[in-house]
């Protein structure tokens, strides 16, 4: 014990310092944690029994999720992330589309578009597409037909934003099949490797 009883008070402020300090930036450790460390520990703890942390940590996965959980946190998807993934939605359909489509494969892309130009969830960006339909009506005869169509009316929406033009001739390059074991994503029509 210091003799002195003014040393004695500085040590003991000197402590709770210490401690508000290194409690303070456990703290701030905890909440920045990425969304998927946590989501590592519900999944890895979910056969466990329930412990007061792990009930904590499960609450989070009911929180909204992003549309890319691994780099973006829980909040409102952005036009910019819509578009990409509609994009990609769209574009896949392309590639997977048949060779030769049915009556009605060739009926539903069309209703899918028209659909789209409807009720995409941005109005600014349906209405416009509603006009890029009108001057670009759907191609829906094959495969490559489809494809192609899909890249010029991307490449016109890419000019209205001021984006550069994607080069149609590298659209199968960019878009390949969906990687789906056997082929067993191929739409009714496609050419398997079972034909
Ligand atoms: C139907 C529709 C209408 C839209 N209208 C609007 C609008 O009016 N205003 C607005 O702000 N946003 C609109 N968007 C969103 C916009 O098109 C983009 O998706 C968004 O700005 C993100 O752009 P990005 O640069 O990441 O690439 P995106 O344009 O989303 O493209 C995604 C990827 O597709 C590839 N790609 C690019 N061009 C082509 C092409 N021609 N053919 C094949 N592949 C290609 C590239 O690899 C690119 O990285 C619309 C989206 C859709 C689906």
């Amino acid at each position: 014990m210091p003799e002195n009883p003014l040393e004695a008070i500085c040590i003991t402020i000197g402590r709770i310092s210490l401690s508000v300090q290194t409690n303070l930036s456990k703290l701030i450790s905890i909440s920045q944690k990425p969304p998927e460390s946590i989501n590592v520990k519900v999944s890895a703890s979910a056969s466990a029994p329930p412990t007061a942390n792990s009930s904590v940590l499960a609450t989070s996965s009911y929180l909204p999720q992003s549309t890319d959980l691994h780099t973006k946190q829980a909040g409102p998807v952005t036009r910019e992330e819509l578009g990409r993934a509609t994009w990609t939605f769209i574009h896949t359909l392309g590639a997977q589309y048949p060779e030769k489509p049915t009556r009605q494969q060739k009926k539903d892309v069309k209703e899918l578009m028209a659909i789209i130009s409807r009720i995409y969830p941005c109005k600014e960006c349906a209405d416009h597409f509603k006009e890029v339909l009108r001057s670009n009506p759907v191609q829906p005869g094959s495969q490559a037909e489809f494809s192609q169509w899909l890249c010029r009316v991307h490449n016109v929406v890419n000019r209205s934003l001021g984006k550069p033009t994607f080069p149609c001739e590298r659209v199968d390059a960019r878009w390949g099949k969906l990687d789906c074991e056997h082929r067993m994503c191929d739409l009714q029509g496609s050419t398997t490797f079972f034909d």
